[in-house]
């Protein structure tokens, strides 16, 4: 063995001492055996011909020098997606989760056919008629065309409603007109948008007969195909330096009454015939909101991913990383043997399998609530966008505040960039706010909340994910306390409803003293953040629970016992994070919560020998870490040192800038 592919010893020890099956771990977070050995597949074709072909790392490139780097490599991961890839997943997986993940390996930062891959095309699916689906999709697919999802403006994000975009239809042409009237309704930071998309989803307020119909969705070609000039009328540029992000190329894009064909409407919820008449969504007013509850939906594995591969950076790490002493003369611990650090990082391993199966249970929701749909039933929608905004906020808020932990837990190391991890937290702490901000999406929550609270006050039965709210009209006072996994999570419904009821009682209360409803709801909107997040965390605590109990069913016995760890040590770390909740909704006291604490220290000694075996369970292959902390064989200081050698900083011994300015000073006199 050469020292290139030795495995450092401290982390060859922990791989002998893991006791369970770790394959046996990859194949249910995968979902199968059949999708591991079909991603191990993908991964080969697409990696094997040596994925991060980077001679100078991207972070040393210039801005222009990124973008174009970025781009290269882009069509290369494309060409073997479209070659090879496709011919094992068939053209209808172009935008699987695999692909997405096997992509990490090609970028630090962020590819900028992202945003074609993950909302224009999913925008052309959901949002066109079969007619439109089929001008539009083969060439998206083929990426004859590359686009981008333009809603935001420079004025608006959240509020779609007041977005000022025009789009005004002329029957006398069959065409509508694009404008940009203002300033603040130049669109701003769709990814692609500024330097690489020649087409783009528009969002804008549609206008026929005279009448304003609300925002609707166009496909509006930007660019020449062959110059690449932006078309008249339209005026396209890239919005500048931002944290993360700068591999995508975010951009604004304004129009100056720009037209495009009536057919380029997408039309498959509402249409504009060709005199002009609007023809109604049928079936719900928000149904043009849909690629937005799609994104949110892939957006809990994205959380979950991306935790993943931090937490098998920091948790190698604290394997190979020995500081301080215990007692004098002793021997350096491992990091990971301090119970502090064991506390920051087995959250995390556990929070990203909380998150892989929930993601995993929303997204059979969501196909389910779409097959509904397509028969016209429209009824479980309220809940899938309820359901979908809470767990979106809540899994890129945790993800981000416990990347950060995996950063802090790598110390000094953990702030270079060649660990990895800051690409990481940049990249995952705007899902926290791209794609609805993490207030806006709970606050949509908790107006289903109180919905779903007035209905089972007044005794219907309301749909499976608030039907503790039945119970709680059923049961008098607090909520036993029961310490079993079923017990902890009845408490955290309490918890929820507890907080709901709150909420109800206050907004009543506000207006019985003479406040109309929107000053009530206002003024009430920080209790009703925190109970739509109480809602959602017990929402991910049932899910987690049920699932493995589910999913270990024929698993081997040491599989089951360190996936039971994981999970109880996830409920007790919330029942410990939750106390004052706990105290005032249930009849926890001061003697459960010390055994909590004790539970949860026990849990730590438990897993603490299997953490090793636990990360390689999330089986990512090291040109998807792109880390020097991370890397399977666990030699960190030698890749630190590697990494060194490529930074242009060090190819002359002196620096130019040594005698143009540095000894002029020197020589100076005061
Ligand atoms: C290789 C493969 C690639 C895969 C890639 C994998 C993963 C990542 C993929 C892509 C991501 C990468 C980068 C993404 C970059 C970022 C993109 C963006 O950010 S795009 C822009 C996103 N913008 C937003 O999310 C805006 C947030 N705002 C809103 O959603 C709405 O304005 C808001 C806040 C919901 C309010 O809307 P409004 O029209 O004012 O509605 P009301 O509040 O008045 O509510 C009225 C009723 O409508 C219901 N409602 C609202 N939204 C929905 C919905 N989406 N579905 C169903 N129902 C909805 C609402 O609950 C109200 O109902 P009730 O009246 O209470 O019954
Ligand atoms: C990296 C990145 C990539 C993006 N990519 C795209 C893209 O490809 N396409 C695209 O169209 N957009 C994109 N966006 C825009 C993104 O969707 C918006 O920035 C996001 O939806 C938040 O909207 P905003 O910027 O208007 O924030 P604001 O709404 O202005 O939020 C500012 C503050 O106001 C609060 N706030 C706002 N409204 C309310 C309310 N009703 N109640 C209580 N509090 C409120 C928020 O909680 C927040 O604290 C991207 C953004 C980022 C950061």
């Amino acid at each position: 063995m050469t020292s290139k592919n030795k495995i450092n010893e401290d982390l060859a020890n922990e791989r002998r001492k893991c006791n369970f099956n770790i394959e046996e771990v990859t194949y249910i977070l995968d979902g199968g055996k059949e999708k591991t050995l079909q991603r191990k597949k993908i991964e080969d074709v697409a990696l094997n011909g040596g994925a991060s072909v980077d001679d100078i790392p991207e972070e040393y490139l210039s801005a222009r020098e990124r973008y174009e780097n970025a781009i290269r490599k882009s069509c290369i991961y494309t060409n073997i997606v479209k070659n090879e890839v496709l011919e094992i997943t068939g053209i209808e997986n172009y935008g699987s989760p695999v692909l997405r993940r096997t992509g990490d390996a090609f970028f630090k930062d962020i590819s900028p056919f992202m945003l074609h891959l993950g909302m224009f095309v999913p925008s052309i699916i959901g949002q066109c008629t079969a007619e439109q689906q089929a001008t539009w999709l083969p060439r998206a697919l083929d990426m004859k065309i590359i686009g981008a999802y333009a809603q935001t403006e420079l004025g608006h994000g959240t509020f779609i409603r007041g977005l000022e975009t025009t789009a005004t239809y002329d029957p006398e042409t069959e065409e509508f007109v694009l404008h940009s009237p203002t300033i603040t309704s130049y669109k701003w930071w769709a990814g692609g948008l500024g330097r690489t998309a020649n087409h783009c989803t528009v969002v804008a307020q549609l206008y026929t007969q005279g009448k304003c119909h609300g925002t609707h969705l166009f496909i509006v070609q930007i660019r020449d195909l062959e110059t690449h000039m932006p078309l008249p009328g339209v005026k396209v540029g890239e919005i500048g330096p931002r944290m993360g992000f700068n591999t995508a190329d975010n951009g604004f894009l304004g129009f100056n009454n720009y037209r495009i064909p009536r057919m380029n409407m997408m039309m498959k919820n509402a249409q504009v015939l060709k005199d002009g008449t609007y023809v109604k969504a049928a079936r719900h007013g928000k149904l043009t909101y849909g690629t937005m509850v799609f994104v949110r939906v892939t957006l809990v594995g994205e959380a979950s991913f991306n935790l993943a591969k931090a937490v098998t950076i920091a948790v190698r790490y604290s394997a190979v990383r020995r500081q301080s002493e215990l007692r004098p003369g002793s021997i350096e611990p491992q990091i990971l043997d301090y119970p502090t650090q064991q506390h920051k990082l087995f959250i995390c391993i556990a929070t990203a399998h909380a998150f892989q199966l929930t993601a995993s249970w929303l997204w059979n929701t969501f196909t389910a609530v779409q097959a509904e749909m397509k028969k016209g039933n429209v009824d479980t929608l309220p809940e899938l966008h309820a359901l979908s905004s809470c767990l979106k906020a809540l899994s890129t808020s945790d993800a981000t505040a416990y990347i950060e932990q995996c950063r802090f837990a790598c110390g000094g190391h953990g702030y270079m960039l060649s660990s990895n991890l800051p690409f990481l937290y940049a990249f995952v702490v705007a899902t926290r706010t791209y794609e609805g901000d993490y207030t806006v999406l709970l606050l949509q929550t908790a107006r289903f909340l109180v919905k779903a609270w007035e209905q089972a006050e007044s005794g219907k039965v309301v749909t499976p994910t608030v039907a503790y709210l039945n119970r709680h009209f059923t049961t008098n006072g607090k909520m036993i306390w029961d310490n079993s996994p079923e017990g902890i999570i009845r408490v955290f419904q309490s918890v929820a409803a507890g907080k709901i009821s709150l909420c109800v009682r206050s907004i009543r209360n506000r207006i019985t003293s003479g406040m109309d409803h929107e000053d009530a709801w206002l003024m009430t909107t920080v209790q009703l953040v925190n109970a739509a997040e109480a809602h959602c965390r017990s929402v991910i605590l049932h899910t987690y629970w049920n699932e493995i109990v589910r999913l270990t069913k024929h698993s081997s016995d040491n599989v089951k016992t360190v996936l039971n760890q994981l999970v109880m040590l996830y409920l007790t770390y919330w029942a410990l994070e939750r106390t004052g909740d706990l105290l005032r909704y249930s009849t926890i006291s001061e003697n459960d919560i010390d055994l909590l604490q004790r539970q949860y220290e026990e849990l730590l000694v438990k897993i603490r020998p299997n953490a090793v075996g636990l990360v390689d369970a999330f089986d990512i292959r090291d040109e998807i870490l792109q880390s020097t902390l991370g890397s399977y064989d666990g030699r960190v200081y030698e890749r630190l040192m590697e990494e060194v050698q490529k930074n242009p900083l060090n190819k002359e011994p002196v620096d130019p800038s040594f005698h143009k300015y540095l000894k002029p000073l020197m020589k100076s006199k005061i």
